[in-house]
């Protein structure tokens, strides 16, 4: 898709199935799994490097899949959980997952999300070495998944240093270029302009470390792919608490009438689900008995 059009793409951050559902019912073209998610729902645990290579796969396997030719998924591929041979690895285990695109950054492997305080990268030449492990597992596998070289290196060693890894990172063969956690919108403006012809990603964390920028100011400046992380996650939390609060204390959920579970089963494949079983012969869904 972002070698087929000029187009800003504003992808959702997803970090389950029924958000994934969501995300494609008010139908965007593009969605993210986000790692910070996948952590929370899929362990519990903070953004802090624990999400393993099989938690993270296997959650984008799942989330790519819900609408084979559907929507494309970026997914988060963390540090590439290891050195450049588990890099590859991962490409590899992506690309068969169905992911579309993947970003790999340079933070140590006991990372931390990327608006937290504290972040520290691996040296550039540890970095480089990710990125042409990753380039030669889309080359070995003869894949065109989008390779997303995303850098978290301007909190500790400056903006500068960000643009030379990027630099090298497109010299290496990556796609798209992602400097994480913008200080300013000046900052992110002369970023895409320092870049002019490669696209770049910009990752909205509302409340995070950087100025609050909308989708048309983001177009405006020239980013090309727009991710989302917490558009999901955040108003989950928000609604499941308030929900919550009020059975601890109304003894009801009060959800709104026309939320009935088969609303939510439609959501979730319901229709096209019966229709391959009502197709295959099977009368034990049939449309009208369910
Ligand atoms: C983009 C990100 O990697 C994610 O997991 O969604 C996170 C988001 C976050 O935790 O704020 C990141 O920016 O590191």
């Amino acid at each position: 898709m972002i070698r087929d059009t000029e187009k800003l793409i504003v992808c959702p951050g997803v970090y389950d199935g029924l958000s994934a559902r969501i995300a494609h019912e008010v139908g965007f073209d593009s969605l993210y799994m986000t790692g910070a998610g996948t952590s929370a729902s899929r362990l519990g645990m903070a953004d802090l490097g624990l999400a393993t290579l099989s938690d993270m796969r296997a959650h984008a396997e799942m989330i790519s899949n819900l609408k084979p030719n559907g929507a494309p998924i970026i997914a988060d591929m963390d540090t590439g959980y290891g050195g450049p041979m588990m890099v590859y690895r991962a490409v590899c285990e992506y690309i068969r997952a169905g992911v579309a695109g993947f970003h790999l950054e340079d933070q140590l492997l006991t990372k931390r999300c990327g608006h937290l305080k504290g972040k520290e990268v691996v040296s550039r030449e540890d970095y480089y070495a990710r990125i042409r492990a990753a380039q030669a597992a889309r080359v070995h596998m003869g894949s065109d998944i989008v390779l997303i070289a995303r850098t978290d290196a301007l909190q500790s060693r400056g903006y500068d240093e960000c643009v030379a890894r990027l630099k090298v990172a497109r010299e290496l063969g990556a796609d798209v270029g992602l400097l994480e956690g913008f200080t300013s919108r000046e900052q992110a403006s002369s970023c895409v302009k320092e870049f002019q012809g490669w696209p770049l990603l910009l990752n909205s964390v509302e409340n995070g470390a950087s100025p609050l920028i909308t989708v048309d100011e983001a177009r405006e400046m020239g980013f090309r792919i727009m991710i989302f992380s917490f558009a999901s996650i955040a108003p989950a939390y928000q609604a499941i608490k308030a929900t919550f609060e009020r059975l601890k204390t109304d003894g009801v959920i009060g959800t709104k009438g026309e939320i009935t579970p088969k609303k939510i089963f439609d959501v979730c494949g319901l229709g096209d689900l019966v229709d391959i079983e009502v197709g295959s012969g099977s009368s034990v869904y049939a449309k009208d008995n369910i």
